[in-house]
């Protein structure tokens, strides 16, 4: 383990930051059966040398208790005694953090996520062309046609998180994993809420768009 003394008062603001979109976020119905996670990188330090707060693992989401958070190192492990389990799929924060440099990473699981990674898997990718959203990712071009990456669903993080720079792309703050749920990040918690709500939107808008189509 390697421990780190991070400010004191880094840690509290990550955690009141953290603690208020885990709030918002299950108010939506967006942490079912204890899935999903958050993570927010705490304090100024290198991109070699980061920490960051993040939801222990099996938690009620929709719950805040003290023991909802703990901070890791820049390999996912834990920078701190505690006697919490890091998220089971603290690594594919990890290279998230380490590829973009990003500060902030939402997980979550919803029925539309699902279901549009699912219908989109076997290509690999969901095109999406002509939607105005799309600018919540700074993309400003009329018309612009994205695609978001679509990755399989291993049960082995480390296998997933292996793939994750071979897709990323850096105008796209997002990946899906296949029947399964949406990574989103951003410059901060307030830049990777705004990607998450727009990647959310887009997938309703995707399932109720070939739901017409039919
Ligand atoms: C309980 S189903 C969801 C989990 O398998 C997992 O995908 C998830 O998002 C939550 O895992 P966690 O270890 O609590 O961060
Ligand atoms: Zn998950």
């Amino acid at each position: 383990m390697s421990f780190v003394n991070i400010p004191l008062e880094h840690k509290q603001a990550a955690l009141q930051e953290l603690s208020g979109i885990k709030e918002q976020f299950a108010a939506r119905h967006w942490f079912p059966g204890t899935s999903g996670n958050l993570s927010l990188r705490v304090g100024d330090y290198t991109p070699e040398n980061f920490h960051f707060a993040i939801t222990a693992s099996g938690k009620d989401k929709s719950v805040s208790t003290p023991s909802d958070f703990l901070f890791v190192d820049q390999d996912g492990r834990p920078c701190e005694t505690t006697g919490l389990k890091p998220s089971a799929e603290t690594l594919i924060h990890c290279e998230i953090y380490r590829e973009t440099g990003c500060g902030a990473v939402f997980h979550v699981h919803t029925v539309f996520n699902n279901l549009v990674s699912e219908y989109f898997g076997e290509q690999g990718e969901v095109p999406i062309q002509g939607l105005e959203l799309i600018k919540a990712f700074n993309i400003w071009e009329e018309n612009a046609a994205i695609t978001i990456p679509v990755l399989p669903n291993y049960a082995e993080i480390p296998k997933i998180a292996e793939l994750v720079s071979g897709v990323l792309n850096q105008s796209i703050p997002g990946i899906l994993l296949r029947g399964h749920g949406i990574y989103a990040w951003g410059q901060n918690a307030f830049e990777a809420k705004r990607h998450l709500e727009a990647f959310e939107f887009i997938f309703e808008y995707i399932y109720r768009d070939l739901l017409l189509r039919k």
